[in-house]
């Protein structure tokens, strides 16, 4: 696959602050790319200046074969940006607010009718294009404007937090469009989220903190990094129990939280054979379950992710 976006040596400081400091990372053409990372991480910061909307104290970014620094409008118009908030006109039709955008992006005045009929399609907008957006349901509007940010087909497409603020049911719809879009027309997808089962969509995903990349990988083989079995478990007295686990199994990773007590196993069956059956202090609570991306999240960055979630909307 090739590269549809190269990121080299990026920087960006503030002042005395390093935002960005000195990333390295590529993009695949086709690939839905999860971008997360903790509050001040410095996403906004990199998706900022991959777009061209802010210019980067060094290094190079290069996207659809164009220069970051150079070619800023044939980077642009390679790219779609789905904002986090709504930044359509309610006063106006679907159709309106497409026009408009049609305009902004140049698109040939013979060919806008037939494409904003095209995106109004992928989105199941149509029979809704002559209606206010002010009518429009949350969900419906952050269809639109999907719509909207593939008017000029772009080969990328960025989505921030595309679901915030949803009900449930709603983000799973949004879900089945994108993941639509990535079927049929190939469009690679930049996303960044908090739900981490949202994430889980992405092709791979980056976890940037303090600035950096601290991991890169599929899903998969980013929870494989934490290996074996997450075993949650409570007693009628975590504190002794604890210091009997630690001095009976020092290899297994023991850390707690509120009442529970986590430990981090290689292989649950064999741990629960040999250590939490012998526990001299009872057992109130025994859960054993595989490693989440939350656990990758919180492994990586020493946080939860939902202790950093956005406003909702
Ligand atoms: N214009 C600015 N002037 C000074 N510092 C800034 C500016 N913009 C961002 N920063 C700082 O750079 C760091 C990275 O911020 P950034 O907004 O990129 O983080 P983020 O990962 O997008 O966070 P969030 O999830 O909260 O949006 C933070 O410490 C922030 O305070």
């Amino acid at each position: 696959m090739n590269n549809i976006i190269e990121v080299r040596e990026l920087n960006k400081t503030y002042k005395d602050k390093t935002a960005v400091d000195s990333i390295d990372f590529d993009v695949k053409e086709g690939e839905i790319f999860g971008f997360l990372g903790p509050n001040g991480a410095g996403k906004s910061t990199t998706i900022n200046m991959i777009c061209t909307m802010l210019a980067p104290t060094s290094g190079s970014i290069t996207i659809n074969g164009f220069d970051g620094n150079k070619d800023r409008r044939d980077v642009r118009k390679s790219i779609g940006i789905i904002f986090q908030e709504n930044t359509l006109d309610e006063k106006l039709t679907a159709k309106e607010n497409l026009m408009l955008h049609c305009r902004f992006y140049n698109v040939p005045r013979s060919k806008r009718k037939e494409r904003i009929q095209e995106v109004l399609m992928i989105v199941d907008l149509v029979d809704e294009k002559e209606n206010r957006v002010e009518t429009f349901s949350g969900g419906m509007k952050r269809r639109l404007e999907i719509a909207r940010g593939l008017l000029h087909y772009p080969k990328v497409l960025f989505l921030d937090e595309p679901t915030v603020g949803l009900d449930p049911q709603t983000r799973a719809h949004i879900w089945e469009y994108i993941l639509r879009l990535k079927e049929k027309e190939g469009i690679t997808m930049f996303l960044t989220t908090h739900y981490l089962d949202e994430a889980e969509i992405s092709d791979r995903i980056a976890i940037m903190d303090h600035g950096k990349i601290i991991a890169m990988d599929s899903p998969e083989n980013l929870k494989n990094t934490l290996g074996g079995d997450i075993i949650e478990l409570s007693t009628q007295d975590n504190e002794k129990a604890m210091l009997e686990i630690q001095a009976k199994a020092p290899e297994a990773e023991v850390t707690s939280k509120e009442d529970i007590i986590y430990l981090k196993v290689a292989s649950s069956d064999a741990f629960i054979s040999e250590f939490i059956k012998n526990l001299e202090v009872p057992l109130t609570r025994l859960n054993i379950r595989k490693p989440t991306l939350n656990d990758v999240f919180l492994s990586f960055t020493g946080r939860n992710i939902a202790s950093t979630e956005p406003d909702k909307q």
